[in-house]
């Protein structure tokens, strides 16, 4: 699908809310939403991120300032109009109680006049796409936990295929792992649909994970500063939203960036065969790492070349095959996966490097840990000196690494120390 990126879909023009009470919920903001952009509006309790989103379907109507959708002052539109065409998904999923999960998603096509069939058959599809099973569309709400009832409301968002979508804390309620699996499936999602999604959250690591933009507000609604993750976590504007970031902006940012991304190479190794007679790999003889008594550690493959852990080659069994002898925990490691991902599993990996696998997950070669910091550090300082995103791209296409859809390709080459090498082998 083609994306309007650079379009701008919502933009706010010196728009403030004040409350009779007094309250400046909302203080001159300028901010304008690209076309196909999910943006992150984030900040501390009270600070007009749910007031900024409901005035752009006219929830809340703004005390100055125009707000536009689609180039269109909202205000020159019929509110209902205004809000079928604009999905919305809040905390607590809203959802009809008395109605199945079926009929929930069909509302708005329903209201639309799209036919019950159409609207049901739409709706199933819906529920699919948020990766819910085919028997919840005949449950009730109650019936269902809390991430699936989320999932529903997304779905029910988007029944109507509507180029908007507010989403006001729709994860918040939910356990840290079905967090996790609900953004996953947001950003699968928005690969695919490229609205134009606002999204407000209290997490920043939320809104690092899921935002094209994020926009940082401050008490009494001023807007702080808009900017892709990695320009806000490298360039914060100021000593509040440094602060609001938090302690770990490095690591914040190597989460951002994948191993293909900062092109961090890796080096061809021997492996062993789990299969292998252990009288074999020790006729192959030691490595460096030998001499300083701190293991010779290969990685073990299953027959099919999946690295199945580390091995010490220094410590076997007197007879039987690699598989007889321990080995200790190894992630195997995609050019999809983060840089922060690989500097973690470096660190509690025995032979100090991590294995490297190719999209089926078959051995490639590994990446010694100074090798990684050293590719991380070199990306961090390019990506401070850019002041950008690392390429412009969106946290659905990096995602969309991350699952392997978008293959790239690493480099062989650097010197690794910690394991046997190809060479070191032969
Ligand atoms: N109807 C209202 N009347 C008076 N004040 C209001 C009203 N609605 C919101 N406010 C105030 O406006 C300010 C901004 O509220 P808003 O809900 O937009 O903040 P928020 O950033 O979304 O907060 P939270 O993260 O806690 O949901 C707050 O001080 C709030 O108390």
């Amino acid at each position: 699908m083609q994306s309007g990126k650079g379009l701008r879909m919502i933009s706010f023009d010196s728009v403030s809310k004040h409350y009779p009470n007094g309250t400046t919920a909302v203080d001159d903001l300028t901010l304008e939403l690209p076309e196909g952009d999910l943006t992150v509006l984030v900040g501390s309790s009270g600070c007009g991120k749910t007031t900024t989103l409901r005035m752009i379907n006219r929830m809340v109507d703004p005390s100055a300032g125009t707000v536009r959708v689609a180039g269109r002052d909202v205000r020159e539109s019929d509110a209902a109009e205004l809000r079928r065409n604009i999905g919305y998904v809040i905390q607590q999923s809203g959802l009809f109680p008395h109605r199945t999960v079926l009929d929930n998603v069909a509302t708005v096509p329903l209201l639309l006049g799209w036919g019950r069939r159409k609207a049901r058959s739409r709706a199933a599809e819906l529920l699919e796409r948020v990766g819910l099973d085919a028997g919840s569309g005949s449950r009730y709400p109650h019936q269902l936990s809390g991430g699936q009832q989320q999932r529903v409301g997304v779905a029910r968002a988007l029944a109507a295929d509507p180029p908007v979508l507010l989403m006001d804390e729709p994860f918040g309620a939910v356990d840290p792992v079905v967090r996790t699996q609900l953004q996953d499936e947001l950003l699968r999602l928005q690969r695919d649909l490229r609205k134009t999604v606002v999204f407000v959250t209290h997490d920043i690591d939320e809104a690092v994970r899921l935002g094209d933009r994020i926009a940082v507000f401050r008490t009494g609604g001023r807007l702080v500063q808009c900017a892709p993750p990695a320009q806000l976590l490298t360039r914060p504007a100021d000593d509040f939203v440094a602060g609001f970031l938090g302690a770990e902006r490095g690591l914040k940012l190597l989460s951002l960036t994948t191993l293909g991304e900062a092109d961090v190479p890796h080096e061809p190794v021997t492996p062993v065969r789990t299969d292998e007679p252990v009288s074999g790999i020790r006729a192959a003889g030691g490595s460096s790492n030998s001499a300083a008594g701190e293991g010779d550690w290969r990685v073990a493959v299953a027959p099919d070349g999946t690295p199945v852990g580390w091995l010490d080659a220094g410590h076997l069994p007197a007879g039987g095959t690699a598989a007889d002898a321990e080995l200790l925990p190894l992630r195997p490691l995609r050019d999809e996966d983060s840089l922060l991902a690989a500097l973690d599993e470096s660190v509690t990996s025995p032979a100090r490097a991590v294995a490297r696998v190719d999209g089926d997950g078959v051995l490639r070669g590994i990446t010694a840990r100074a090798a990684l910091h050293e590719r991380a550090a070199a990306h961090h300082a390019a990506t401070a000196t850019a002041g950008t995103d690392g390429g412009g791209r969106s946290r659905a296409d990096a995602a969309a690494d991350r699952s392997g859809q978008n293959g790239t390709d690493g480099t062989d080459g650097t010197d690794g120390g910690d394991v046997r090498t190809t060479e070191a082998a032969s």
